[in-house]
């Protein structure tokens, strides 16, 4: 039975939480776990928060090397539906032979999320942080191997043009790849974009849905406009927009100078990536998303496009339609930079 005070206390959390979930949209709580390694970060903290509010997370559970138990008894007054959990490594240093921290983050995942790893400074490209942050992303995704074999990997960390290939190695060596199953983040370039495109069209940006396909790193970044209905720029403003797009990432890092990149952009894109692989595993059909994943519609081995997500992760690899001879120069240009940057990726995991 509970007291007239804490029945009060539950009621009013559970509208509290109904409030959430009519804000960021609700489908049917399954009992999904999710794991964000690197939650006491830039990224990790304000991802955490979303995902904490998102209806479809029952448990959260928040990993780093320092932090995630302040971080977690943070969130954990936020009344939502998910339970959430603070885990660091269990011997104090980092890789431990056996991190029990990172096994009690990982068991029973259904999603990791991997946001672990150094930002960018003014100047550098994200190809400048690989010898950092594919160390952290390998060892991570052995213990995903390990921990949470079946579960959905959405990589976050930069270069995502090589960490996902390494990601990818590293499955394979443990006997556990399967490419349904593994992605790259990609949506920050999608969001930036139709966020460009509603502030030219003067629209809603959230009706526009610009398919970005290639990879995440400059020039492989490539915005299809012509795909947006409506939207008929002349050619100085496409060229414009374009190349925002492709460096809105140097836009942020130059305007915190040196405090970092994209961490609340990225966040909101992260929990939209998430969720809707949350969708698609609780049975909705019709989850359309770019994701950067190992695909065969290009001689790319991974290669970002929309894909169709159901309750395995990408049912299926889209293609991108017609591109224009503007589009296909672009393509064309990034084609050996992209090849070159998995390569890099596959050759670290296999030294
Ligand atoms: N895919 C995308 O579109 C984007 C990717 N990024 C990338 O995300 C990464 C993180 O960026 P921020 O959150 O701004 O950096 P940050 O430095 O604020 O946070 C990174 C967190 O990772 C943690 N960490 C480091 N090694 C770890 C390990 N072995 N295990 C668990 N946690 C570990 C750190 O303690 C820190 O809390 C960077 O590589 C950045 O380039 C950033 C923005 C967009
Ligand atoms: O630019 C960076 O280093 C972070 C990032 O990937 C982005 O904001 O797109």
């Amino acid at each position: 039975m509970f007291s007239t005070a804490s029945r009060r206390i539950v009621s009013a959390a559970s509208s509290q939480t109904i409030q959430a979930n009519r804000f960021f949209g609700s489908t049917t709580a399954m009992g999904r776990k999710v794991a964000v390694l690197g939650a006491a970060g830039g990224i990790g903290q304000p991802l955490s928060l979303l995902l904490k509010l998102s209806p479809n997370v029952t448990e959260l559970a928040c990993y780093d090397i320092v932090g995630t138990p302040g971080v977690a008894a943070d969130l954990s007054h936020i009344p939502s539906i998910a339970s959430v959990t603070g885990n660091v490594p269990s011997s104090g240093t980092w890789p431990p032979s056996h991190d029990t921290g990172l096994e009690a983050a990982l068991t029973g995942a259904d999603i990791v999320v991997i946001p672990a790893g150094v930002p960018r400074k003014p100047g550098m490209t994200r190809d400048d942080l690989f010898n950092t942050n594919a160390g952290i992303v390998k060892a991570l995704v052995e213990g995903c191997a390990k921990f949470c074999p079946g579960a959905i990997l959405a990589i976050i960390s930069n270069p995502v043009n090589s960490t996902v290939p390494i990601a990818a190695e590293i499955l394979k060596k443990h006997g556990v790849y399967d490419p349904k199953k593994l992605c790259g983040v990609t949506t920050l370039d999608v969001i930036r974009a139709n966020t460009f495109v509603g502030a030219s069209m003067g629209c809603d940006p959230n009706e526009i849905n610009v398919p970005v396909i290639g990879g995440h790193a400059g020039t492989t970044i490539l915005p299809l406009y012509s795909q947006v209905p409506g939207f008929s720029p002349s050619d100085e403003e496409l060229e414009a927009i374009t190349v925002r797009t492709q460096f809105g990432g140097d836009e942020v890092v130059q305007a915190k100078a040196g405090a970092g990149s994209a961490t609340l952009s990225m966040a909101y894109a992260g929990y939209v990536f998430t969720d809707k692989v949350l969708q698609a595993m609780n049975g909705a059909d019709d989850i359309v998303q770019c994701a950067y994943v190992e695909s065969s519609i290009t001689d790319a081995a991974f290669f970002s496009s929309p894909c169709k997500f159901g309750p395995d992760g990408v049912e299926e690899v889209l293609g991108y339609g017609d591109i224009t001879p503007y589009e296909q120069a672009w393509f064309d240009k990034m084609m050996p930079d992209l090849k070159g940057q998995i390569q890099k990726g596959v050759d670290y995991a296999n030294p």
